[in-house]
């Protein structure tokens, strides 16, 4: 059996063997011929004329399954009965459900957890709507409303498409954080549409997650409903993004003995993430940041009809340099990237100052992968669970809710996003701290304990908590 797979997909073939015609072996030197990895086998079938198996295989390239099936197809007494994708097994029908805390089992149970009981419940809310929090989900549920605009790296793919990625994030929610997220997927891309349905469903949710709406819209729309609603609302792309991007940077730079106002930071991407990471790397201190996008390097000498591009032109590249991704990465001590994958190459690398601190963030594919530069950068991150170093948001958005929603606050302000930066950053002791792990795993169980304690104490001390919580 082959060494870890670049891509890892993974998929399980049925097969049935006549046993006087062929042996499992002839199976797998099919499969590993066909560059097929069997990590599994299962017998699920036996008997003096035949054996079906069930082979778990992980197949690296494009076209492998398509291979691997003309394979075991061509050795006589083999029959491929099926062929599944793990993944794609782990969706069937979703990834979460919902279930009552208490059974019902009588009509006793019926009429207190419904009519004629729940009125009483109902009138007190209506009395005294602070009371949503204590008597209802709100307290601890948080929506994540997507309208499919920009979907991982996978651009525009609408809103049925997007929600396997809501219901991961849901996930992700409740394992880290014990927070019950719910996934909300809008059929709508019209920024006051999108504004209105998530004030209209807002009262049964203790926060907001925006999740990959794309920019320029996405500043809009979460702008607007920070100031209209008084509950949390974070669009994670940007926020979760720029903190955990923070916190990694932090270490980054610690390990390579250089300063945040010092390095040279070239931000390739400048969509919702980037700008984010931009923001708040430049409240960090850092001076000396250049901005790049499909046009090139942004810069005040021209004038973009985008207002967050406008704006970044004339707070970044001090030094007005011009050119594409190549030139802007020129002595450059960081990239950071946040666009698409596969646009950086080893050649870009070997231009940027040495050691230099590559974080290519892009999902699922990063903008360039480690095998191709590892070996000439100081530290290589990426925003994926198959390499070391994932900076990715998850390490932020369940513990910075978790800490909003258990001190009520209104609202997740910049106090609160930097004291989540320096939970995740804390969580590695300089002793720990080497060039494969300057971000926590997302396994770490002090992470979101971590986050939430720093949040609590920033919501509390920047006024915006409405409850005294332990930390
Ligand atoms: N690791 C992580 O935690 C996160 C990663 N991401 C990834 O970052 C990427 C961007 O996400 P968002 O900011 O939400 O999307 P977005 O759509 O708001 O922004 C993407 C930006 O990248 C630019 N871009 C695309 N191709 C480019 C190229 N070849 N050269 C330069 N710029 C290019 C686009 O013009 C756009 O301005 C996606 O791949 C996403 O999966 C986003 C959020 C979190
Ligand atoms: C991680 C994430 O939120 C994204 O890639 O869009
Ligand atoms: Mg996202």
């Amino acid at each position: 059996m082959s060494s870890r797979l670049a891509d890892g997909k993974t998929i399980i073939l049925r097969i049935e063997l006549d046993t006087d015609r062929a042996q499992f072996g002839q199976a797998a030197t099919a499969i590993e011929q066909a560059r097929g990895d069997i990590v599994a086998i299962d017998v699920i079938h036996t008997d003096r004329n035949k054996s079906i198996r069930d082979l778990t295989v992980k197949i690296a390239e494009q076209g492998a399954s398509e291979r691997l099936t003309a394979a075991l197809r061509s050795v006589p007494g083999i029959r491929l009965l099926h062929i599944s994708d793990r993944t794609f097994l782990l969706h069937l029908g979703g990834k979460i459900t919902i279930q009552p805390k208490t059974p019902i089992q009588n009509r006793d149970d019926l009429s207190r957890v419904y009519t004629p009981e729940v009125a009483r419940v109902c009138q007190a809310i209506h009395e005294e709507p602070s009371k949503a929090y204590t008597l209802t989900i709100k307290r601890n549920t948080v929506a994540v409303v997507s309208d499919g605009s920009a979907v991982l790296g996978l651009g525009n793919i609408g809103p049925y498409a997007a929600m396997p990625v809501m219901e991961g994030k849901a996930m992700l929610f409740k394992q880290f954080a014990d927070v019950d997220a719910f996934p909300i997927c809008l059929d709508t891309q019209d920024t006051e549409q999108i504004i209105t349905a998530v004030k209209n469903l807002a009262p049964a949710f203790g926060g907001i997650n925006l999740e990959d709406i794309s920019a320029p819209r996405c500043f809009e729309i979460e702008q607007r409903l920070r100031q209209e609603l008084d509950i949390p609302v974070f669009h994670d792309d940007q926020h979760g993004t720029a903190v955990v991007l923070y916190a990694g940077l932090l270490n980054a730079l610690k390990l390579t003995g250089r300063t945040l106002r010092e390095a040279r930071i070239v931000v390739c991407g400048i969509g919702a993430a980037g700008t984010a990471c931009t923001k708040m790397l430049l409240a960090g201190g850092a001076q000396h940041i250049i901005g790049v996008d499909r046009e090139g390097i942004l810069t005040s000498e021209r004038t973009y009809d985008n207002p967050m591009w406008q704006w970044y032109a004339e707070n970044t590249n001090a030094e007005r340099r011009s050119g594409g991704l190549a030139e802007a990465l020129a002595c450059a001590d960081v990239f950071i990237g946040v666009s698409a994958g596969g646009i950086l190459t080893r050649a870009h690398i070997e231009t940027m100052a040495k050691g230099p601190i590559v974080f290519a963030m892009a999902n699922p594919e990063p903008e360039i992968r480690p095998e191709l530069a590892e070996d000439i950068v100081a530290v290589f991150a990426t925003g994926r669970s198959d390499y070391p170093n994932q900076i990715n948001n998850v390490l932020c958005f369940p513990g910075i809710f978790r800490g909003a929603l258990d001190s009520r606050a209104t609202t997740i302000n910049e106090e609160m996003k930097l004291a989540a930066a320096e939970a995740i950053a804390s969580v590695i002791s300089d002793d720990e701290l080497n060039r494969l792990y300057i971000i926590p795993s997302v396994f770490n169980g002090r992470i979101v304990e971590e986050v939430r304690r720093r949040v609590i104490q920033a919501a509390q001390q920047s006024g915006v908590s409405r409850r005294q919580t332990r930390e």
